[in-house]
């Protein structure tokens, strides 16, 4: 039986403004992600994705419900958690080597066995050759692969990520999902993938939350049983894909209708 690593029971998050105005961001929301399974998480935007990925982190606490990690309430940020966004969240004056190994440095590891371990991560993530550059010299799809050795090089046990892929084209996503694929199937950790791309989000999963509208709560979950190891391009084209596909989209299509 595989151990519980994310428990959200009867979360909601409400945001107050410095006016006073009072914005309710989720709505009783309850979620469970067992040990190395893969969850995405899509809904029509501002209905509260951001907002339950900021509670898991510790950064922002819910109003309401509770949220446990590996069992533990959150009370603080986890430094088993790790965590990948849309933004590039790759030092401009750090060259790839350094902006790598900067994880293990601050955890305490000596800088010559963090930098040898950071180069291993530079040929696992296909940047072998360009170690000495800086992000504003490589690619948005190379810097991706910067950001997810900086991620998985601290091994962690949670990987929390926020439409990591949005800001790439087509090819690109599409080669980054496999790799995040790859590196999740050796490193298995417990992911919460939030994205607004259909596709993306069945392709990847284990398992696809669909939320309401704001203030968000659980519209439907669906389990995605696509065999595993997945290539992310030929697995589009089979029919449960293509069904799934059209459920989630009418699901979605009832929430953004204006
Ligand atoms: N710090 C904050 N202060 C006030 N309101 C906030 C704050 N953070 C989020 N909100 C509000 O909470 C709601 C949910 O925001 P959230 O960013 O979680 O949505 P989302 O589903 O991630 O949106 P998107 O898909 O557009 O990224 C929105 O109405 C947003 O304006």
């Amino acid at each position: 039986m595989k151990k519980i690593a994310i428990e959200l029971t009867n979360v909601s998050r409400k945001f107050i403004s410095p006016t006073g105005v009072s914005t309710l961001a989720l709505h009783d929301f309850s979620m469970t992600l067992h040990e190395g399974d893969f969850c995405a998480i899509v809904g029509p935007t501002g209905c509260g994705k951001s907002t339950a990925l900021g509670m898991i982190t510790g950064l922002s606490p819910p109003s309401s419900g509770t949220v446990r990690v590996f069992n533990q309430p959150v009370t603080k940020i986890d430094p088993n958690i790790g965590f990948v966004f849309q933004a590039d969240a790759v030092f401009p004056w750090k060259n790839v080597i350094d902006n790598i190994s900067i994880g293990p440095i601050y955890r305490g590891t000596n800088k010559r066995e963090a930098k040898d371990k950071a180069a291993e991560w530079v040929r696992r993530v296909g940047l072998s050759g360009f170690e000495y550059h800086y992000p504003h010299q490589l690619s948005g799809g190379m810097r991706k692969r910067v950001a997810l050795a900086q991620t998985f090089i601290n091994e962690p046990k949670i990987l929390l990520m926020d439409e990591p892929f949005s800001a790439l084209d087509v090819q690109t996503r599409a080669l980054m999902q496999d790799e995040l694929l790859g590196l999740w199937s050796e490193n298995k950790a417990s992911v919460v993938f939030v994205t607004h791309d259909i596709e993306e989000a069945i392709a990847l999963a284990d398992r696809v939350i669909v939320l309401t509208k704001g203030p968000g709560k659980i519209k439907s979950s669906y389990e995605i049983n696509l065999p595993r190891p997945r290539d992310v391009s030929t697995a589009r084209y089979s029919t449960e894909f293509i069904n799934l596909s059209k459920q989630i989209w009418s699901d979605l299509k009832d929430e953004v209708h204006i």
